[in-house]
């Protein structure tokens, strides 16, 4: 059976800084691994004015870096139409309909349409209505649209903008991208828990001490800085990501591995985060902003930032969850801008040994009397693999124990071959999987917990800059670990 996948992409900020980046090199991979050939076709929309030869040209330099043979890039980007127009213009959707029809007769599409709304959100509700007004909806294929964050600004802005995008699509035809959900390692969260007796038994309050989750970034704000001063680091990267990967961590089992079954107990693990009572904001999270250090600006004199901004770039926080499986558990999230280093990881920390046998008199001499806690770590990007930690007999006379690392990478080979996150999503969404896009309820509790600490921050003025760059944020997210006497396990 042929894999190709038919349809046409309407892009909308097809001119912009991700179609450019991130979604022509994927659709290119896509093409070039047979997933697309010669049935699609796809319409760049944008307000520049664009000929379809310039479009191409901007294709192809988006390719570069891929090194691909000049022919096939070529062929790929013949595919491509560019249509110059204001979204907000109704006449807009009216030619836009006539190029799809087109096209769709041309490159034998079947009336399989996806919309790609790579655009600020405050236009996806004007393009939702206008698709289904000017009928450039089909009745003979499918039709999806994908939608870009941020969703919303808070639990408010995120349902009007579900109604504005359900008033025309259903929710089975709205794909949410969060682009963690198309990472291997967090695609991999699933593997390990449910494939492995050893881990499902042992994953709850019994044995589990804390998780700890790093989403770490060396880079300050660089070309997003408009639309990053207006989010901060808790918006844009806690609501989301952050919190999705928390909820494949904790969700209970799906009765199958399918997009409804994990739907169904991803949201009852959202639903069961502790929600904070204002006071129990001020204990629980911490915000911090970068100082200057050497060559790099502190944050408010970043390029478009203002220099009075109360922006968070640093965020850490205890979550807890109210279920019989995880309570008492702390789980620890953390992210910022210009960390010590780029990476992202997880850390389960088990509980240690109830008893320890080895902490005894006759051993004192060369024991090391203290176990240390097993450490399940998920290393997400960008070395991509497991780390064990286990105590061990240190080699030789005497009975003394030590830690030992149990490592396992990826295959840099096959790290290197495997599709990026846009890539695998673009992919799912061809095949209407939406497992890996978030779902409206996921996003409505997500939203719900972090608007409580959003308000309690707006409300109170910090002591902002309170880090410097390239550490791992204020002291006061060590202090939060400590007080319940627990630690980072990554350390600058
Ligand atoms: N860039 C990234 O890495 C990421 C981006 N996102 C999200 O993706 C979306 C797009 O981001 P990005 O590409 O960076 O933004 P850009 O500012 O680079 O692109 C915005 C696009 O919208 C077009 N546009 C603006 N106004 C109109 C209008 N009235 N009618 C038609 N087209 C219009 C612009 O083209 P023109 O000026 O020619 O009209 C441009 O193509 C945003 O929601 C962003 O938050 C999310 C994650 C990462
Ligand atoms: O969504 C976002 O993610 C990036 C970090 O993504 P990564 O895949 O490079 O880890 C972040 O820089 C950006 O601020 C945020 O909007």
């Amino acid at each position: 059976m042929s894999k190709e996948k038919i349809a046409l992409f309407t892009i909308f900020g097809g001119t912009g800084d991700l179609a450019q980046r991130k979604l022509y090199p994927s659709l290119f991979k896509l093409y070039q691994k047979g997933y697309l050939q010669d049935h699609f076709a796809v319409i760049g929309t944008a307000r520049r004015p664009w000929t379809d030869e310039h479009y191409h040209e901007i294709i192809t330099d988006s390719l570069a870096s891929l090194d691909a043979d000049a022919e096939k890039v070529k062929a790929f980007a013949s595919h491509f139409y560019y249509q110059s127009h204001d979204v907000t213009d109704a006449q807009h959707y009216v030619t836009l309909k006539r190029l799809s029809e087109t096209l769709d007769a041309q490159y034998g599409l079947q009336g399989n349409r996806i919309f790609y709304l790579a655009m600020a959100p405050n236009f996806f509700g004007t393009i939702a209505q206008h698709l289904k007004s000017e009928n450039i909806l089909t009745n003979n294929g499918f039709n999806r649209v994908i939608i870009e964050k941020p969703f919303g600004h808070d639990f408010e802005s995120a349902k009007v903008l579900n109604d504005e995008l359900t008033a025309t699509f259903d929710e089975n035809q709205v794909y949410r991208i969060d682009h963690y959900l198309g990472k291997e390692m967090i695609q991999n969260i699933s593997a390990i828990r449910f494939g492995n007796n050893i881990w499902e038994f042992l994953w709850n309050n019994r044995y589990i001490s804390n998780v700890q989750i790093t989403l770490s970034e060396k880079l300050g704000v660089e070309e997003r800085a408009v639309y990053y001063d207006n989010s901060g680091a808790l918006r844009d990267m806690v609501q989301n990501h952050i919190l999705q990967i928390l909820s494949l961590l904790t969700m209970d089992q799906p009765v199958e591995f399918t997009e409804n079954d994990i739907n169904i107990e991803k949201v009852k693990a959202l639903r069961s985060l502790r929600p904070y009572t204002p006071a129990e904001v001020a204990d629980n999270f911490v915000r911090g902003q970068y100082a200057a250090d050497g060559d790099i600006k502190d944050y408010r004199s970043e390029d478009k930032i203002s220099p009075d901004s109360n922006t968070d770039t640093f965020v850490a926080g205890k979550v807890m969850i109210d279920n019989f499986r995880w309570s008492g558990v702390p789980f620890y999230v953390r992210t910022g801008k210009r960390l010590a280093d780029k990476f992202t990881r997880i850390d389960v920390v088990f509980k240690r040994p109830i008893v320890n046998i080895f902490n005894h008199d006759n051993n004192a001499s060369d024991s090391t009397n203290e176990l240390a806690p097993n450490v399940l770590t998920i290393n997400v990007e960008p070395t991509e693999g497991f780390e064990l930690r286990m105590n061990a007999k240190c080699v030789g006379q005497g009975f003394a124990t030590t830690p030992i690392q149990l490592d396992y990478d990826h295959d840099s080979e096959a790290t290197a071959n495997s599709p990026e996150a846009y890539e695998r999503l673009l992919h799912d969404a061809l095949n209407g999987d939406a497992t890996n896009f978030t779902h409206w309820q996921e996003v409505a509790y997500s939203w719900k917990f972090v608007d409580v600490i959003q308000k309690y921050w707006d409300e109170h003025t910090p002591d902002f800059p309170n880090y410097r760059p390239g550490t791992m944020g204020p002291a006061a997210s060590d202090e939060l670990l400590k007080r319940d006497g627990n630690e980072w396990v990554y350390k600058e």
